[in-house]
């Protein structure tokens, strides 16, 4: 069921939320909060329900068995690993698509995103990392109080994640929606989010405020105690600290 949680201050309620593929319970029970303007990354291992979870709250699963509560805001937006342009449409044009009156703010859009000028081009003249910011331009565009994404950054080369992230860090604290980013990077996550939540047999079992000041530094001590700890709720074990390690 979904219902509008504008009035709450919760942007997104997940109560008690079922998702089955045949016999197995992929999404068991499972209970998740995120607060107006909240940056959460979701963790998790492979198959673990990142994506199930994610299509739950999208609203983009209506053809799975299951049960629960969802409460989001109308205003939600969706970006995926790839950045599902319309080839046959102009950059401007994919942004507002759907949103008549919409192309001044498409053209701002666009600016923000750092492509001011590109308005005309095709989807296959531009980079993955600029096809993902048109998605990103898509996105905000649409003013969401939530923004969804599946591993955004997942095809981009180390170098453009980077400048992505610094780019979606800066969009996030301009415009304030909430965030659900669906990551397997342990350092995407403490880079960018306010929250962590790992999902394991079903249900959140990791939930870790990350209160480091930003520009975060992956050499920060504490940096490293939070990708520890995830990395270990993940399975993987990672070298201890390295004693005096400076910021
Ligand atoms: N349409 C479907 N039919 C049957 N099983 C499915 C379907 N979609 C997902 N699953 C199964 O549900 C489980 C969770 O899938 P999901 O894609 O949500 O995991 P994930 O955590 O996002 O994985 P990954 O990190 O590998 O992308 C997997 O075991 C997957 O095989």
């Amino acid at each position: 069921m979904a219902a509008d949680a504008d009035q709450l201050t919760s942007a997104v309620v997940v109560r008690d939320l079922v998702r089955r593929f045949g016999d197995r319970a992929v999404l068991d029970h499972l209970d998740l909060d995120i607060a107006p303007g909240e940056f959460v990354a979701l963790l998790g291992r492979s198959g673990s329900g990142k994506s199930t979870l994610l299509r739950a709250i999208a609203g983009l699963d209506y053809d799975v068995e299951g049960s629960g509560e969802l409460r989001v805001p109308r205003e939600v937006s969706v970006a995926f690993q790839d950045s599902r342009l319309l080839p046959w449409l102009r950059v401007l044009d994919n942004v507002v698509l759907g949103l008549p009156g919409a192309r001044d703010r498409g053209r701002r859009a666009l600016a923000e995103v750092g492509l001011e000028g590109r308005e005309r081009a095709w989807p296959s003249e531009l980079s993955g990392g600029e096809q993902q910011r048109v998605a990103l331009a898509r996105c905000l565009v649409r003013e969401p109080a939530l923004l969804l994404a599946d591993e955004p950054f997942g095809s981009l080369d180390a170098l453009t994640r980077i400048k992505m992230h610094d780019l979606l860090r800066e969009l996030c604290a301009r415009h304030r929606p909430a965030v659900l980013l669906v990551t397997h990077d342990v350092d995407e996550a403490v880079d960018l989010a306010d929250r962590i939540v790992v999902l394991e047999r079903g249900r959140i079992g990791l939930d870790v405020h990350v209160d480091l000041p930003a520009p975060r530094s992956h050499r920060d001590p504490l940096f490293q105690s939070h990708r520890d700890r995830l990395l270990h709720a993940l399975g993987i074990h990672a070298p201890a600290i390295t004693e005096g390690a400076t910021p």
